[in-house]
């Protein structure tokens, strides 16, 4: 499958009308987090949240105190984002619904497909994004994809609403969200799989648990920054560290020999099928 994708720049902020968020847990606080931190008051956001324990965090984080259910507090609301479990979303969708008729619906659910979500939510303006959690620090990747009746002025609301949060990445077809999801929405989490077992190996090579772990973040932030301002491709820049004979020429051999590249490929290969299984399963409600 080709899949064609948009790079938007990134621009300046501006006030954002106020969003409800259905779910507040771990990526809906990310959003919030980084919208936060570039200046959007925490009254602009209208949290439903069930867990008490997620409310607490969002009041000591945030300072936003999240309802229990949903309620006429969201009719304000111009945005909706849908940060429920893909499990969940059917049920989450029924007591929303009757307070949310005008607004434009921001799904960022694993492989739940937009035709589900606009059936559930009786409305064509529906977009899917798929985030990831360094959005926080407003260093997220995110990919979007509009349904065909979305219009200019609620994609501009889209790209408003998360361009604080880092780089946004447009799809024409909606299937290539589930690589999206398989690379940059699960990625930080095999990004930091790498840097434990980093740590792991430097103290097993006798350095302290926190001189290994400053290396390995340290050394995963460099070696970002570097390829992100590079003009060559990674592979040549990887190529500039492998002294012939030398030690990181000893690792990538021991590497290859392992053959982690195909291992990992296989991962989010996996990651890619378990998003289109999630939509198939709990898309059909
Ligand atoms: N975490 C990540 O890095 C990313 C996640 N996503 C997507 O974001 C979505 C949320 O994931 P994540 O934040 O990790 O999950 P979390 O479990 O942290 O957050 C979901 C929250 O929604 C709550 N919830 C359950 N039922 C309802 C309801 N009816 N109404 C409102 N809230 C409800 C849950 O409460 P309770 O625990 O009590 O059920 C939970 O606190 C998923 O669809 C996932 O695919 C996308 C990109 C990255
Ligand atoms: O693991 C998950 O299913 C979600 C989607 C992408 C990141 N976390």
């Amino acid at each position: 499958m080709t899949i064609a994708v948009t790079f938007l720049p990134r621009t300046a902020p501006a006030p954002l009308p106020p969003i409800a968020f259905i779910g507040g847990g771990n990526m809906a606080s990310a959003i919030i987090g980084g919208l936060i931190q570039q200046g959007t008051p925490a009254n602009a956001f209208e949290v439903v949240e069930p867990f008490e324990a997620a409310r607490t965090k969002l009041a000591q984080s945030f300072g936003i105190t999240a309802q229990a259910e949903a309620g006429e507090a969201l009719s304000r609301c111009a945005v909706v984002v849908w940060a429920v479990k893909p499990q969940t979303f059917a049920d989450a969708a029924k007591p929303v619904r009757a307070f949310a008729e005008d607004a434009l619906h921001l799904s960022v659910a694993a492989g739940i497909p937009s035709d589900s979500i606009a059936r559930w939510l009786g409305t064509e303006r529906v977009v899917r994004a798929m985030p990831n959690t360094p959005a926080l620090v407003g260093q997220g990747m995110t990919g979007l994809f509009a349904r065909p009746d979305v219009t200019g002025a609620d994609r501009a609301l889209v790209s408003q609403l998360l361009t604080p949060t880092g780089e946004l990445l447009w799809v024409d077809a909606e299937p290539a969200l589930d690589a999206v999801t398989a690379m940059s929405g699960s990625g930080p989490a095999y990004v930091f799989y790498f840097i434990e077992a980093m740590t792991e190996a430097g103290v097993e090579m006798g350095l302290t648990p926190d001189q290994a772990q400053r290396l390995a973040i340290g050394t995963f932030t460099g070696a970002s920054a570097l390829a992100h301002s590079a003009t060559e491709p990674p592979s040549v820049l990887r190529e500039r560290v492998t002294s012939k004979g030398g030690t990181t020429y000893a690792a990538i051999t021991s590497l290859e020999g392992a053959d982690v590249k195909a291992q990992f490929k296989t991962a989010i290969r996996a990651a890619q099928k378990r998003a289109a299984e999630l939509g198939e399963e709990f898309g059909r409600g």
